[in-house]
Order: structure tokens, then sequence, then C-alpha cells
């Protein structure tokens, strides 16, 4: 069985998408690409500035302009960002040549794993808790309905749900036999 051409991981804040989607990338030998930060790399800013200065609105736009273009890679691992299901125009765009994977988390650990972290303007406020239940609600059932692989990541390691999501995507392939051929391609 052939691996898929491209992986694309979504779900919520704190889900695990850069940090599983980076371990996923060197274990498969594929490229790693991270929506949020190739967004923030090309702006020159962050994104709690690009919300400030151009609004939601004004993100989200760049968001499906990088989205079209990082579907083009092949033989690439994409963390999107947690909203990039929001527009229904990115669906396609996360869908092509993809094995899409949700990554679905508790909001008591969405909570948990984006606690100390001012990155993420939508938390930025006095109750981040119901902020992330109210977006889960929405967005939920469109991660599901776009993923072809539902993962749960509730107390496993980021290295257990690489483990798990390797043996989901592709089955068959003992360790070191993807290793040779990581190795193949490295040499190509
Ligand atoms: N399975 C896990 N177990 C414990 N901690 C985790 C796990 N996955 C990720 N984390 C931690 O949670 C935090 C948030 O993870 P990460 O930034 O990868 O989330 P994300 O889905 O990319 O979020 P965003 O949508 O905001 O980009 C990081 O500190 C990371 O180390
Ligand atoms: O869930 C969201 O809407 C967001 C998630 C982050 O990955 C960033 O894309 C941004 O902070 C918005
Ligand atoms: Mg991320």
């Amino acid at each position: 069985m052939s691996l898929p051409k491209r992986i694309v991981l979504v779900g919520p804040m704190g889900a695990g998408k850069s940090t599983i989607g980076r371990m996923l990338a060197r274990e498969l030998g594929y490229r790693f690409l991270d929506s949020d930060r190739i967004i923030e790399e090309r702006c020159g800013a962050n994104i709690p500035w690009i919300f400030d200065v151009e609004g939601e609105d004004g993100f989200r736009q760049r968001e499906t302009a990088m989205l079209a273009e990082l579907s083009e890679h092949p033989q690439t691992v994409l963390a999107t960002g947690g909203g990039a299901v929001m527009r229904e125009e990115n669906h396609p765009l996360l869908k092509r040549d993809a094995t899409v994977v949700y990554l679905k988390t508790s909001i008591e650990q969405q909570v948990e794993r984006t606690r100390r972290d001012r990155n993420r303007p939508l938390l930025q406020n006095d109750d981040p808790e119901t902020v992330l239940r109210n977006l889960f609600a929405v967005r939920d059932p469109i991660y599901t309905e776009l993923a072809d692989i539902v993962m749960f990541t509730d107390r496993k390691s980021p290295r257990l749900v690489v483990r798990q999501l390797v043996n989901r995507i592709h089955p068959r392939t003992p360790r070191h036999k993807r290793q040779v051929r990581k190795e193949g391609r490295n040499h190509a």
C-alpha cells in the first residue's frame, strides 16, 4: 500500500497539529508545512498582529491563499490552523490528493495545552474555555465530515499519536522497511 501524496492535519487549537505534524513528517520522510507559521513568515508579523491590523477576515484571506499554494506540494504533511475548515472554499484545497486526519481532543485538554501560549488571539480573553467549547460545537462536525481518519489524542503522548497514525496511514509496512524506503528517497 503506497503513502498518500499529502497528509493534512485538522482539529482545534491545542490538538497537536503542529507538534504531531512535524514528528509524522520526519517519520515518513515527508516535508513538514505549518500553514500558520508560513503565513507569519510571509507577512513578517505574527498572528496576533495580523488579527489586530487586518481583522480575522484578513487572516482568513491569507489562510485560503496559503492553503491553495500548499495544496500543490506532494510528499508533505500539512498542519493547518484550527479555523481552516471554516471557509467552504478551503475544503477542496484541504482534501486535494490528501488523507485528512482529524486530531480529536477534549475541551479540557485543549484548555490545558493552550494555557500558556499568547499566540492565539481568539483565546486572549477571560474565558478561553467557553470560547473553545463554542468553537468545538460549530467545528467538530466539519472536522469529522472532512476527515478520512479521526484520531483521539487525549492521554496519549505525541509519540504514541504518531505511531498510531503511521499504522493507520501505512498499516502493512514494518518500521525497518519504511526506514529503508525513506533512505532510498533521500538518496534519489
Ligand atoms: N498528545 C499530546 N500530549 C501532550 N501535549 C501535547 C500533545 N500534542 C500537543 N501537545 C502540546 O500542546 C501544545 C499545543 O500543541 P500544538 O501547537 O501542536 O497544537 P496545534 O493543534 O498546532 O494548535 P493551533 O491550531 O493553535 O496551531 C504544545 O505545547 C504541545 O507540546
Ligand atoms: O482556531 C482558530 O480559528 C485559529 C487557530 C490557530 O491555529 C490560528 O490559525 C489562529 O489563531 C486561528
Ligand atoms: Mg499549530
